[in-house]
């Protein structure tokens, strides 16, 4: 993305000689004459920098008046002050009021470009730290080496550099928001923000505000910058879509097919330059028919859908994924490293997981911190809550009991096949072909030993 600067100078011809330095090296420009033009084009939209003249004929504030006022309204964007001779003190001063850099006129090409570049920079990495910090414990990369999760992270990788906007739909807990925010680190905004707005725990009254910003008072009092304008170079998730009211919708639209809107009070167009993604874990094609979805909102929205499984469709990620939430829960809590045994693992694999993937990561911290000890033994299926840890050992433990010592060789042998494949084919989700490779016969083979064996598919876990 090209950077924009705002370039504050009484002088139209260095205001000209300013522009022209910097489209040259491919940064896009704005200019105002004076204090009131400079409030208003940083007002209607933030610039990535400011370079401002300290002495402004005929302006309502001189150069150290409007960097006050700029501070004061957001000190994340850097200004650099240019001065003249007679007024290095005051560029001095403003140094001490917050700006970044000054350039004494007449200035050098390179001089004013370094200082420009530099200024740029220290503001992204200001700016990451701090998204760094508010996003520490939230993921952008989907793990799992499932084919379904394999196939979601190649459409990521597809769709990520086109810009398209993308509706996430999926169960909740299933990877949906982090799948957002790969989309973004794979994109060409991928330094810009990444803002969410949850539409399900919005008040209705507050929703326009929070989304198109509130004008306030003339004098910049009361005015709130809304997620569309912070989102203003990079993406924004409008999370839990289906939950937006109604009338909300309608003015989305618009702004969504002109990248403009006006803030709630105002009169002003302001225009941005956002990627929209969205997810739902309801059928927006239900709410159209009901009514309380908009139909052309929908398609903007879902120009590439993309569905993210059940936990329980892709069973085979679950011991991966087990196994990276109990290391990182072990890391955080300073505690011992612990494993987990195999018939941990099959009840973990046999559970429904109605919160998918959240559900897995909170029992995983749980199990660690709660279970007695300090000790580095492997995590056994009956130390796991009893709702997870019955689900699976009795179809996995032949037990030499008396029962089967009366049978038959022949017959006790079908009883552990059954029980043994029946036990493999849930790790698996019932998927035949990866069942086959796991326990190393053929696919046709295994349906045999299958229907030979009176396996059914309700026997074998949802696929
Ligand atoms: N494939 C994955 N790899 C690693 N962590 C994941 C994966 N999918 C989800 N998670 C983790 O699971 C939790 C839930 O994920 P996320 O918030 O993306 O789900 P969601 O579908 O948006 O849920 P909701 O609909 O409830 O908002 C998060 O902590 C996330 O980090």
């Amino acid at each position: 993305m090209a950077h924009e600067i705002l370039i504050v100078d009484d002088e139209p011809d260095i205001r000209m000689l300013v522009e022209g330095i910097l489209e040259d090296e491919g940064y896009t420009t704005r200019v105002a004459g004076n204090s009131d033009a400079a409030i208003q084009a940083f007002r209607s939209r933030r610039p990535a920098l400011v370079i401002l003249d300290v002495w402004l004929q005929g302006s309502k504030l001189d150069g150290l008046g409007i960097l006050s006022l700029l501070q004061a309204e957001d000190s994340s964007v850097p200004v650099i002050m240019i001065s003249g001779h007679g007024t290095i003190e005051t560029a001095v001063a403003a140094l001490q009021h917050g700006a970044y850099d000054f350039i004494e006129k007449p200035f050098q090409a390179d001089r004013l470009l370094v200082v420009v570049r530099r200024a740029i920079e220290a503001a992204r990495l200001t700016k990451e730290n701090e998204e760094l910090r508010l996003r520490a414990g939230q993921e952008a990369e989907l793990f799992g080496n499932s084919v379904l999760i394999a196939a979601i992270r190649s459409q990521i990788e597809r769709v990520a550099p086109t810009g398209s906007r993308v509706l996430i739909t999926g169960a909740p807990g299933a990877g949906k928001e982090v799948a957002a925010r790969m989309i973004h680190a794979r994109s060409r905004r991928a330094d810009g923000p990444f803002i969410v707005l949850n539409c399900a725990t919005m008040a209705p009254e507050r929703f326009e505000g929070e989304l198109f910003g509130i004008e306030g008072a003339a004098d910049g009092t009361g005015r709130r910058i809304g997620v569309l304008e912070r989102a203003h170079g990079g993406t924004l998730l409008l999370d839990e879509v289906a939950d937006m009211p109604l009338e909300t919708q309608g003015k989305i639209v618009r702004a969504l097919q002109d990248q403009t809107f006006e803030r709630v009070g105002g009169s002003t167009r302001v225009k941005v330059d956002i990627r929209v993604l969205a997810t739902t874990n309801r059928d927006l094609q239900a709410g159209i028919t009901a009514g309380r979805f908009r139909e052309d909102l929908y398609y903007r929205l879902a120009v590439v859908p993309l569905r993210m499984p059940a936990l329980r469709e892709r069973r085979d990620d679950i011991p991966g994924l087990a196994m990276l939430f109990l290391h990182r829960a072990a890391e955080l809590a300073g505690l011992p490293q612990r494993e987990l045994s195999a018939d941990a693992v099959a009840a973990l694999q046999a559970y429904e997981w109605p919160g998918n993937i959240r559900e897995l990561r909170n029992l995983m911290e749980r199990v660690l911190i709660m279970l007695p000890g300090n000790t580095t033994e492997p995590i056994r299926a009956e130390m796991l809550p009893s709702t997870v840890g019955e689900g699976a050992p009795a179809l996995l433990k032949f037990d030499a009991s008396a029962d089967v010592m009366s049978l038959p060789l022949r017959e006790a042998r079908d009883m552990f096949e059954t029980q043994y494949l029946q036990a493999q084919l849930l790790r698996f989700g019932g998927n035949i072909s990866r069942t086959a490779i796991f326990v190393g016969m053929e696919r046709s083979a295994l349906h045999r030993k299958l229907k030979q064996l009176g396996v059914t598919s309700e026997d074998r876990g949802s696929a």
